[in-house]
């Protein structure tokens, strides 16, 4: 028995095309050139206000409209769901750790309404037994109080696992002392080997073993 909070884009869900689209209606409210996918996943991983301010940096846009771009941005967000996938192998991989016992969790940047949406649209709301975004307390990811929220939100002893895409999840697990369990094929920045981790797989078919290979 175990505690597996999991991050959410990029992890779970292949999200980067609704977050582009959301970004390119803002940036074409403002008269700016679109972001591609690849600058999109780029920008992912800090959350919605790291992700605007990356998105005028590169526009070069007048920070003094970050406020209302961000509001602008964060309102369309709620609603971006259709273009969002579950990687294959997650569905099958999160019914078999449940049927094992294991509590779930999520832990994620992506804002809370958003999250919420794209969870029941995906149909995946009824799996997680606490869900923390971007924005649910005063801090978020990397620092260690957002996990630390989802794994007490479990509400047992059971071992902690922290499973993610990013140098952010890594670090958030080092600062909170939870094993981390590393998806190489998401939207990381750094090179693999400079990430912290104690179990990693390519492929979602491999993940409940390794997650497991760690209990
Ligand atoms: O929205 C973000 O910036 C990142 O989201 P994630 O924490 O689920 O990878
Ligand atoms: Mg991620």
């Amino acid at each position: 028995m175990a505690r597996i909070v999991f991050d959410l884009d990029g992890t779970l869900i292949d999200s980067a095309p609704d977050i582009q689209a959301v970004a390119n209606a803002t940036l074409a409210g403002i008269d700016k050139a679109p972001l591609s996918l690849a600058e999109t996943r780029s920008f992912i991983g800090n959350g919605a206000p790291t992700f605007v301010r990356r998105m005028i940096a590169a526009r070069d846009v007048d920070e003094a409209l970050f406020d209302g771009l961000l509001a602008e941005f964060k309102t369309r967000y709620v609603d971006a769901v259709e273009l969002t996938v579950v990687f294959d192998g997650v569905r099958e991989a999160l019914d078999a750790l449940r049927r094992a016992g294991h509590s779930l969790g999520i832990c994620t940047n992506k804002p809370i309404a958003p999250t919420h949406s794209v969870l029941a649209h995906l149909k995946m709301d009824g799996l997680f037994d606490a869900v923390i975004g971007g924005d649910s307390l005063p801090v978020h990811k990397p620092d260690a109080a957002p996990l630390q929220a989802a794994l007490e939100a479990l509400n047992s002893d059971a071992a902690p696992i922290y499973v993610g895409d990013s140098e952010v999840d890594a670090q958030t697990a080092v600062n909170a002392a939870v094993p981390f369990v590393f998806y190489t094929g998401g939207y990381h920045k750094t090179p693999l080997d400079s990430i912290p981790k104690q179990a990693s797989f390519d492929h979602h078919t491999d993940m409940v073993r390794a997650i497991e290979g760690l209990l």
